[in-house]
């Protein structure tokens, strides 16, 4: 789990190319026009607050000093006022114009940068939870659930303030510094090259920087990974960590992950505490060299190898505009930083992606259509993948947990499996709803293996109550409801009484429409489990996996929960797992698991005849199944 590890994320991670450019390419495509029309109206922003220094060091030469003629680059001399005060209302409307310009331009510039940031982000967000809840089981299996909330939050997030601010201040800059050196040549290419002379040392010192921090951001952002993931890991386990009480060690835990964030954070600030007046000090430089080298050229003449003239105004014009260019690339360290962000959180949206999903529709698979429930496993072998990434790669490296497991069950019957735990009872069921696919041999549905199965029509014709019933956020109904989104408030009540739950439900406060979870009433084990039993009911699937369905419930709400699941398989083919033997006494067909492997078949009396496993667990719970009442399952 920690940096050091290879996990599936950072193999798929590593492979990315040029992230932000299939970023751009894959989602910044589609909003193309924003991204246009931000960039065009960032040049005429720009370009318009290079006149009013421009200007002014025109006004001061021409009206205020009187030393030249008054002209202006690109405009001709015709178009200009001849009297000095005409020159001087006419500078005044240009200057005012120009700001006005600038504030409608960078008003423009803003929102299209802005809706092209999160039109991008709303979709990266929305794909890449997509393609994460298509994700294979071995990926949540292994407990990296932290990382994709980084994914979704964090990365998510860091590509928004790039596309959004960084994009915007580096254009700024890129046209600031073309612009500015064009009027400073323009003017005075001689003086230009003192003025600029501070751009290669300020290239040369950013690309220093930014290979020293290139490292220490990676190892940063692996603190903020293992630090979510030791935060979900904690509070996830929330109930074990109380029982066994080790707050105090889960605390030091999340401690030492949040250390080292934080001294993974104060390295990248150290560096950056280095780089940022380094470049203030740069700017200073051609700042003083500009002022000495034009102040000796204004009272002395052209200094040294400089030659012909400099006036006032153009001196104060370039002063202005070297003050322009300090802060702009003062924030470059900042560009490069959200920059590098960018790019490792880009990498890792794509990692997330590009991890290839195995179990998914075959190309040519067919819709399970009007199913009967017949359910053959033929010489089934399966190995659990190792971790993730021996999932995503396919390879076969796990131990075997089930072993040529052979059996059918034809539709409507009941097949029950018991043995001890770990067997693979739970695995084998998995396997029929595709959760894993098999190593060997096949399972059939209906005469169809299920890998030629569209999914969709497999799973919804199997239906699944496991232990842990789990609700969404929302009301009663609408948990009822979930899968089958359409069906009408009778069928959710008949669903609901069927599954003996309609009772407690009218006794909540706002009865169907109760709000359950975060917000809403918090409903015991049983009733938790009803819900999921009525949910199943109105799913109707011809195929139902019971897991051990009735735990943790008292007698009284498990003989309710009994007869309702007696009603759901009367009709069904069910796979039932249960520990207690008096719940599967009535199967049609019990299967004894042992080591995964089927080691004993047969109705209860046959197996009971036969004096194995069966035959001794039942010894066992005897003394148990007198004192269980009556299911009503029982056929004997
Ligand atoms: N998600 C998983 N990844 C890897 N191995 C697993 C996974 N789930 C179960 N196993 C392993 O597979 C074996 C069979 O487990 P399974 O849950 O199928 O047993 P079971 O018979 O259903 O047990 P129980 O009655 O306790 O639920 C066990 O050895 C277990 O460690």
């Amino acid at each position: 789990m920690g940096a050091n590890d290879e996990s599936v994320f950072d193999v798929y991670r590593d492979r990315v190319d040029r992230p932000l450019a299939r970023l751009f390419r894959v989602y910044g495509r589609p909003e193309v026009e924003w991204f246009a029309l931000g960039m065009a109206a960032n040049v005429v922003a720009r370009v318009a607050s290079l006149l009013p220094p421009l200007i002014l060091g025109i006004a001061i030469d021409s009206i205020f000093v009187d030393t030249e003629p008054f002209t202006l680059p690109v405009v001709p001399d015709a178009w200009l006022p001849a009297t000095q005060s005409g020159q001087f209302w006419f500078s005044a409307a240009i200057i005012a114009g120009a700001f006005l310009t600038t504030a409608v331009f960078t008003w423009i510039y803003g929102t299209a940068a802005n809706v092209f940031a999160h039109r991008v982000m709303h979709a990266v967000r929305t794909d890449s939870f997509e393609r994460m809840q298509r994700l294979d089981m071995p990926f949540f299996d292994d407990k990296q659930t932290g990382e994709v909330m980084s994914v979704l939050n964090n990365d998510a997030s860091n590509l928004e303030v790039f596309l959004d601010d960084a994009l915007q201040n580096s254009s700024r800059l890129g046209v600031m510094l073309v612009g500015i050196a064009a009027v400073l040549f323009y003017l005075n290419a001689q003086l230009a090259f003192v003025t600029l002379i501070a751009i290669p040392a300020m290239v040369l010192f950013t690309v220093w920087f930014m290979r020293a921090v290139e490292p220490i951001y990676v190892a940063q952002r692996a603190s903020v990974g293992d630090l979510n993931t030791r935060l979900e890991n904690s509070l996830g386990g929330i109930q074990l960590v109380k029982t066994a009480s080790t707050e105090e060690y889960e605390t030091e835990r999340v401690r030492r992950a949040s250390r080292e964030y934080f001294d993974r954070t104060m390295d990248v600030i150290k560096l950056n505490y280095v780089y940022r007046p380094g470049m203030e000090l740069l700017a200073g430089v051609a700042f003083a060299a500009t002022f000495v080298v034009g102040g000796i050229w204004l009272f002395s003449g052209a200094p040294g190898p400089f030659t012909g003239e400099l006036t006032v105004g153009t001196f104060v014009t370039f002063l202005l505009m070297t003050q322009r260019f300090v802060t702009p690339l003062a924030e470059v360290s900042n560009i490069i930083d959200q920059y590098e962000n960018a790019k490792a959180s880009s990498e890792r949206v794509f990692g997330l992606m590009d991890i290839p999903v195995r179990i998914t529709d075959a190309p040519d698979a067919v819709a399970l259509e009007e199913p009967e429930g017949r359910v053959e496993y033929r010489h089934v072998d399966f190995a659990y993948p190792e971790n993730a990434l021996a999932a995503a790669e396919e390879e076969d490296s796990g131990e075997r947990v089930l072993h040529d497991v052979d059996f059918e069950a034809e539709a409507g019957d009941t097949v029950a499996l018991v043995g001890p735990t770990g067997a693979g009872k739970s695995t084998l069921l998995k396997l029929l709803l595709r959760l894993y696919d098999v190593n060997r041999g096949e399972i059939r549905v209906d005469g169809h293996d299920v890998r030629e199965l569209t999914l969709s029509s497999l799973r919804g014709a199997t239906g699944y109550v496991g232990q842990d019933a789990y609700l969404f956020d929302g009301s009663v109904a609408d948990n009822v409801r979930y899968g089958n989104f359409d069906a009408s408030e009778r069928r959710v009540r008949e669903a609901a009484e069927a599954a003996e739950a309609d009772e407690f439900i009218r006794d909540l406060p706002e009865g169907y429409d109760t709000r359950i979870g975060e917000r809403g009433v918090k409903l015991s084990g049983g009733q938790q489990q009803r819900l999921s039993i009525a949910r199943t009911i109105l799913q109707d699937p011809e195929i139902l996996i019971l897991d051990e369905a009735t735990s943790d419930v008292d007698t009284e709400t498990e003989r309710l929960i009994q007869e309702s699941l007696d009603r759901l398989t009367a009709e069904r083919t069910t796979f039932a797992i249960a520990h207690r033997l008096s719940t599967v006494k009535g199967a049609d067909t019990i299967l004894v698991i042992e080591d995964g492997r089927i080691t004993e078949r047969g109705t209860h009396e046959e197996l009971l005849s036969e004096g194995g496993t069966y035959a001794t667990l039942w010894g066992v719970q005897a003394g148990e199944v007198e004192m269980v009442p009556d299911s009503g399952s029982s056929e004997d």
